[in-house]
């Protein structure tokens, strides 16, 4: 995922590729091609920030039930909202053809509905500003030759990976139409979950590697390093056990911490078969995995952060970054555990989503700081600024 070896630095990348488009001659002026990483930078962590608004409303719309109020896959037509009251009833009539009308919902009426239909029809309106906000900077800066030609390809994926969001949402939420269906599709969730957090992380790494091309002068230790990517990968793997808890509605059993009734390792864990269901179908296993993997990763950056702060006094901004990421894990550990024994309110379940945000973007700008630099002689460390 690096860009180091292609910008390093963005103006020098960009000089050695002359733009095809018309616009400004970025190699001409290494000033520019600063100016517009940065504006490229700017441009990408606000796509970032709204990603990360909607993984916030992503959660709020599961947890109060939202998600299947929209039947139609309608990228174009659904951006308005029913604007008569045919359309509204046309819209419940559809409604209460399925499972969770009749289990969950039944009888509460066009108001009900009306209740429920607004943060899913938010939900997929912020998407498609998000697309918006991505595609229509995306043409303009290329247009105007201001984006160095090998940051090209990835921007491109990223677009292909926001629409590819776009289609797993709506593959997640058909499956909640299925028959005797209440909710959707456990494993759907967390693909769109994690794809949403993927999509999130590799935006932010490329405006990181736009305002930092080049890694910090002094090397980190193999030892702090070892910490934060032991961090980032235990955090990761939180939180995809985290979407297994919320698909299950495992949150709502076993509300005591650090016990599970009683016993650290709970009496119902791993009981079913196959072996690989407890994974994730078995509230009691998939609850105490979440537990277990966020304790891990509280630790892991606990590590972290006494190996940053053994390190030489120099390295004030990477203690800060390390500093910074055991917070935001502190954080979300804290927000887990009250989500739990509260018994998962929306607005906190909603919190606890939001956070976990906030701890990728701790990691990530941990290790974006920590990379290092290009053996010499692979021919990207001989380009110097
Ligand atoms: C590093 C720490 C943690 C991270 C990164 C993390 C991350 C996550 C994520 C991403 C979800 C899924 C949200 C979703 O898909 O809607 C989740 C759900 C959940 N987590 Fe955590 N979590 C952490 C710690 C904890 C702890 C310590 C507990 C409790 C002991 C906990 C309890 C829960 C519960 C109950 C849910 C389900 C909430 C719901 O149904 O909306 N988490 N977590």
């Amino acid at each position: 995922m690096s860009l180091s070896a292609r910008h390093m630095p963005v103006a020098a990348a960009a000089a050695t590729h002359a733009p095809a488009a018309a616009g400004r001659a970025v190699d001409a002026d290494p000033a520019a091609a600063r100016r517009d990483a940065r504006a490229l930078a700017r441009w990408l962590l606000l796509v970032c920030a709204m990603v990360w608004i909607m993984v916030a409303l992503g959660g709020a719309t599961r947890l109060t039930g939202s998600g299947l109020s929209i039947m139609e896959w309608a990228p174009l037509s659904g951006t308005l909202p029913p604007l008569s009251e045919a359309e509204w009833n046309r819209l419940y009539d559809l409604y209460r053809t399925i499972p969770q009308y009749a289990l969950v919902n039944q009888g509460f009426g066009l108001e009900g509905f009306k209740r429920i239909f607004w943060l899913e029809w938010v939900h997929r309106l912020w998407g498609r500003l998000i697309g918006l906000a991505y595609l229509l900077p995306l043409l303009w800066f290329w247009a105007r030759g201001r984006i160095p030609a090998g940051l090209k390809p990835r921007l491109l994926l990223l677009l292909l990976l926001g629409g590819m969001q776009g289609v797993v949402g709506w593959v997640m939420v058909a499956s909640g139409f299925e028959p005797d269906r209440t909710a959707v599709s456990p494993y759907r969730l967390v693909a769109h979950l994690g794809l949403a957090l993927a999509l999130y992380a590799a935006l932010l790494w490329t405006a990181l590697s736009l305002l930092r091309p080049a890694p910090a002068a002094e090397e980190a230790p193999r030892a702090l390093r070892g910490w934060v990517w032991a961090t980032a990968g235990l955090a990761a793997l939180t939180m995809l056990a985290g979407g297994f808890v919320a698909g299950i509605r495992a949150g709502l059993d076993y509300n005591t911490f650090p016990l599970m009734e009683g016993r650290l390792v709970p009496s119902g864990y791993w009981w079913l078969e196959p072996a690989w269901r407890n994974l994730t179908e078995n509230v009691a296993a998939v609850q105490f995995h979440h537990r277990l993997l966020a304790t891990l990763t509280l630790l892991a950056a606990a590590g972290a952060a006494h190996a940053a702060w053994r390190g030489r006094p120099g390295a004030a901004a990477r203690r800060g970054a390390v500093s910074g990421l055991l917070g935001a894990v502190a954080l979300q550990y804290a927000l887990g555990v009250a989500t739990l024994l509260l018994v998962v309110p929306v607005w906190l379940g909603t919190l606890h989503q939001a956070a976990a945000v906030l701890v990728l973007t701790m990691a990530l700008v941990a290790l974006h700081g920590l990379r290092r630099a290009p053996a010499r002689g692979d021919g990207a460390g001989t380009r110097g600024p």
